[in-house]
């Protein structure tokens, strides 16, 4: 009683900080009032209007009709955004996502204060703090404004006009909830003394969607969703744990928990009492605060002397004792958080309810419990599958290549090596994700971008593709499929047939003689091989043939690219061919692998369909027409040289207009 009172008076006193508040709430609301009033008048006077066209139409069906007439309405097109003022909010942008997340943040005040004004002693902090409900309220306007300019997408286009946005917003279920959330009931006193409870209001944003908001979109922005599942779990309890905590105490002070003793139902001091700490030490006498464990003999002494011993007794240990002495509030709270927590986990070891109301609650508390944690055990039993999925899925695999190496018989050292290769897998990531399995569900499009921006630097990195159309390696990258070979393992052996090369992703590859003895070149990430025997290089001694062994150092991820792949990119981009060629024929050169006899037997190895190996020929007798056009225009030259007895200089030969010529008196 004594403390209601005295709450009731200093929130008589009113601070300037809650004049100005109070001001500015009246101010903006009054505002506001008008503006949607007038708005919504707007609206209802337009839509009247198309109302009145349409009906006049006569038509049958009058609300598509009505939805056609808003549609086609020429002042829809000439309300178009400009200026700072006229901005829209596209929903999914990551300021937007900043916002929500500083609305949601200014939420949490009611959310936890609200309730926690249930205790007196919280009240002081709350009358201090008030001026800051100035700011949240703020926010909360901006964010009832920015909402007015949420985009929204119609017929697959997203709608930008003003008017427009305005208009959905008002039709909209969740704008009552705005507009519920920025009435400044506190300063009109609705709720008389108890005025902390008047911003309960402020709720009806927050948990209706505002927080589902914030929920849904970290959901897909997080790349840990589970760990943000559990997140959202624990804060969901806790909240609930913290409002019936709050509710629980509430009741107890209509109880009047007081005269409450340990055995009640409702709160009692004696429940939580403050713990006692010895102040003095057992074990060392020199010590002047010894505890002189003598005082507790007390069987021994006649029946009068027992209660002057007793008292002598208790004053002693009170000297030699501390008392950790917890402020109020922190008992009332930490025990009604919980009394709340083990009644809603179903725990029971409480005292029974002893009035019929008491009952009630208990029962609905702990049907409550029953719901919420049946949900929340539903949902982390979901969330350990989702995790767990591709781990079982994975571990099934192995399983079964185990007893199929028992089934099989196969040897113990390739055993080991299958199952490192797995292990080795898994812990790096390539097995946790069924790339076909997306590559599936995205548009082809999509995919294709995503796959350009992982694949993309390590092509650009890769020599042999330097001056490549970036157009080109747009089409490769989509061919490329990703291998994990495991340490020694052969990727090709020299003289097989090659049929794909390879980008080195991750690791090392060794390009190796025949027995392996002999290592010619490692090969880091970025480097390119297997391409000599695929490129169809005239002049190739090996022709199609692979000119070494390649292995791998240790686990390397390369990309693998199908020969048909390569050609049918290639087809289409005939200069990236030449200049690829060009490389292939300058490895070569290095090596001595050029015969120049075998240019014209190369033919023979296209790999291509019947249109393009036309299409090879055209380009092959255009290359060979300008050769021989070269040729002749030399010997034209320098038999003209040879007639007047001139001699040419070699490097011009080609170009008759700007031959210097010189003879050999050194005049013309
Ligand atoms: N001396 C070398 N230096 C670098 N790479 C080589 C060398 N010899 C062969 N290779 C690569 O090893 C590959 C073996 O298959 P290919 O002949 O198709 O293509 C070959 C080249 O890419």
């Amino acid at each position: 009683m004594t403390e209601n009172v005295s709450i009731t008076s200093s929130a008589r006193r009113e601070t300037f900080g809650g004049l100005v508040y109070r001001i500015y709430v009246g101010f903006c609301f009054e505002h506001i009032s008008h503006y949607f009033t007038c708005q919504a008048l707007k609206g209802w006077v337009q839509r009247a209007r198309k109302r009145l066209i349409v009906f006049r139409k006569n038509d049958v069906d009058i609300e598509s009709n009505f939805r056609e007439a808003i549609r086609e309405d020429p002042e829809d097109e000439e309300e178009k955004p400009s200026g700072f003022l006229s901005f829209t909010v596209d929903e999914h942008s990551n300021p937007f996502y900043t916002w929500t997340c500083l609305v949601c943040l200014v939420a949490m005040h009611p959310l936890i204060f609200t309730a926690l004004s249930v205790f007196n002693d919280v009240h002081p902090f709350l009358r201090k703090t008030g001026p800051f409900n100035l700011i949240f309220d703020l926010v909360n306007i901006l964010d009832l404004i920015a909402h007015t300019r949420i985009e929204y997408v119609e017929n697959g286009v997203a709608v930008k006009n003003l008017s427009k946005l305005f208009h959905h917003r008002l039709m909209s279920k969740f704008f009552i909830l705005d507009v519920i959330a920025v009435i400044p009931a506190e300063s009109m006193e609705v709720f008389g003394e108890s005025f902390f409870w008047a911003r309960i209001n402020r709720l009806a944003k927050f948990q209706v969607y505002r927080l589902f908001d914030f929920s849904t979109q970290t959901d897909t922005r997080t790349t840990s969703p589970h760990a943000f599942g559990l997140f959202k779990l624990i804060f969901i309890c806790l909240v609930i744990f913290h409002w019936n905590g709050c509710l629980y105490f509430h009741i107890s002070k209509v109880y009047n928990y007081s005269t409450a003793r340990l055995e009640h139902w409702i709160f009692s001091y004696d429940k939580i009492i403050n713990p006692i700490l010895a102040d003095c030490v057992t074990d060392s006498p020199d010590d002047k605060h010894f505890c002189d464990t003598d005082d507790l003999l007390i069987t021994h002494l006649p029946e009068n002397e027992v209660q002057y011993t007793v008292t002598s007794f208790m004053t002693t240990w009170d000297n030699k004792t501390t008392t950790l002495k917890f402020a109020n509030f922190f008992r009332q709270y930490a025990l009604s958080f919980y009394w709340s927590a083990l009644t809603l986990v179903t725990l029971g070891e409480q005292p029974s309810p002893c009035t019929t109301f008491q009952n009630a609650f208990e029962i609905g508390d702990t049907l409550l419990g029953l719901v919420i944690f049946a949900v929340i055990v539903g949902d982390v039993g979901n969330m350990v599958v989702a995790i767990n999925l591709r781990k079982s899925e994975f571990d099934n695999v192995l399983d079964g290549c185990k007893r199929f190496m028992v089934y099989r018989k196969v040897p113990n050292l390739l055993r080991k090596k299958a199952v490192e290769y797995f292990t080795y897998l898994w812990a790096h990531g390539g097995a946790q994700v069924d790339e076909e399995e997306i590559a599936e569900f995205l548009p082809p499009r999509l995919f294709g971008e995503i796959a350009v921006e992982i694949h993309m630097d390590t092509l650009k990195k890769v020599k042999l593709f330097e001056d490549c159309d970036p157009r080109l390696l747009y089409e490769l990258i989509l061919k490329l499929q990703l291998r994990v070979y495991s340490p020694m393992d052969y990727i090709c052996k020299k003289g097989d047939v090659g049929t794909e090369m390879y980008i080195v992703k991750e690791g090392f590859v060794e390009v190796v003689s025949e027995d392996g003895q002999t290592i010619f070149v490692t090969l880091p990430a970025g480097f390119v091989f297997g391409e000599l025997s695929i490129l169809n290089i005239p002049g190739n001694k090996n022709k199609n043939l692979r000119t070494a062994s390649v292995r791998s150092k240790g686990y390397s991820d390369l990309y693998v690219l199908d020969k048909e792949d390569l050609w049918e990119a290639l087809r289409e981009y005939p200069h990236a061919k030449d200049s690829l060629i060009e490389k292939g024929i300058q490895i070569l050169e290095k090596d001595k692998m050029i015969d120049p006899n075998m240019v014209d037997d190369e033919e023979g190895d296209f790999s291509g369909s019947i249109e393009d190996y036309m299409e090879h020929l055209n380009h092959e007798v255009l290359k060979i027409t300008k050769m021989i056009d070269d040729a002749e225009k030399n010997i034209h030259v320098s038999h003209l040289a040879k007639q007047k007895d001139y001699c040419i200089v070699p490097e011009f030969s080609t170009n008759n207009e700007n031959a210097a010529v010189w003879n050999g008196n050194g005049t013309d």
